[in-house]
């Protein structure tokens, strides 16, 4: 018997042709899923049409868009335990990047197909459900000077052209931030908080990885003193996060907690998941385990050991014993 599915898919999101995309994704699953297809529209977005499907006790969801449709349709599934695929269709699909899910319609599809899921933890932000990441100062101003207008004739381009243009902008607030035991008070440009992000968010890459099941939230906190030092910074962090390695300058700062509270003089905007969320002050905790998403399959790695060449090494193998 076939698997069934809700599939949730923007009709607008990135720069394809939506008829021959969806014709793509229907090809490739429906000889092993029934797709019951809902469309999103300027009224009813990912986060109802997905909140209905929950309703309903579908079998799995399925979300076909940008970020924006990818993490409101997360947002509403968080909790249900309901298997979570996605499907990425937007400008930067940071949400695909972040998890090790492909970006492409056919390469997803096949992670679905093969049906293997995992566990990840969620966020609650101000109330709302987020899975990648809070943004609060310079990511947010960025998020929102690259419009729709600008994505669609620039793709992901018009994300870097903004940062550049809210680099000459460039201000610092004063920023509180209250974990479950600590306070810490510092001036910053940008303070990240983050459950999974794609090396592409920059401004998430204080820690060296970003454990997406580990039930913890990573704090990343960019303090530079001058726009010359946040270029600096701005390019470590790049070159930091390509090489796998954690930030290595006094301008920037981070943390692990279960719980974030931020307060900034002035209030700064928040972009949460890539949607602009309001201002601070902004509360976040995580969701342990808040989501259960597909997956591509990934081999076991055995765990690393060399000792053969040791000088006078005797290795007694224990279970031989016991036979
Ligand atoms: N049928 C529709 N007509 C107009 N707007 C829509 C429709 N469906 C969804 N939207 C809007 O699309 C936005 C979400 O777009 P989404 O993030 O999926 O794509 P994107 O902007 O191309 O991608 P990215 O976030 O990667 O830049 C939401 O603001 C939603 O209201």
């Amino acid at each position: 018997m076939n698997r069934s599915a809700c599939l949730i898919f923007n009709p607008v999101a990135g720069n394809g042709d939506p008829e021959q995309d969806l014709a793509q994704i229907c090809s490739i699953l429906e000889p092993q899923i029934d797709l019951d297809i809902y469309f999103t529209t300027a009224e009813i977005d990912a986060d109802q049409l997905a909140h209905e499907a929950v309703g309903r006790g579908v079998d799995a969801i399925i979300a076909s868009g940008g970020d924006g449709t990818l993490s409101a349709a997360a947002a509403a599934v968080v909790g249900s335990n309901i298997p979570f695929g996605i499907i990425s269709r937007g400008t930067a699909n940071a949400f695909a990047t972040a998890l090790g899910i492909p970006d492409t319609i056919a390469g997803a599809c096949q992670v679905i197909l093969q049906g293997n899921t995992r566990v990840v933890d969620a966020a609650n932000c101000n109330g709302h459900p987020m899975v990648l990441l809070a943004g609060i100062g310079f990511e947010a101003e960025t998020v929102e000077r690259a419009d729709r207008e600008a994505k669609n004739r620039l793709g992901v381009l018009a994300y870097i052209l903004a940062g550049l243009q809210q680099l000459r902008s460039f201000e610092t607030f004063e920023v509180e931030i209250e974990t479950e035991d600590r306070t810490i008070k510092s001036t910053a440009a940008a303070v990240t908080v983050a459950n999974a992000a794609p090396a592409t968010s920059v401004f998430a890459q204080g820690p060296a990885g970003i454990i997406v099941d580990d039930g913890l939230l990573d704090l990343t906190i960019v303090a530079p003193a001058n726009k010359a030092a946040a270029i600096a910074a701005t390019f470590h962090l790049f070159q930091t996060a390509s090489t796998g390695n954690a930030a290595d300058r006094d301008d920037i700062g981070y943390l692990r907690a279960k719980q974030f509270k931020i307060t900034t003089n002035p209030p700064q905007k928040i972009v949460v998941d890539g949607e602009i969320l309001g201002a601070t002050p902004v509360e976040i905790h995580c969701i342990p385990g808040g989501l259960n998403i597909f997956v591509p399959l990934t081999e076991e790695v055995e765990p690393v050991e060399k000792l053969n060449r040791l000088p006078n090494v005797v290795i007694e193998d224990k279970r031989s014993k016991l036979l």
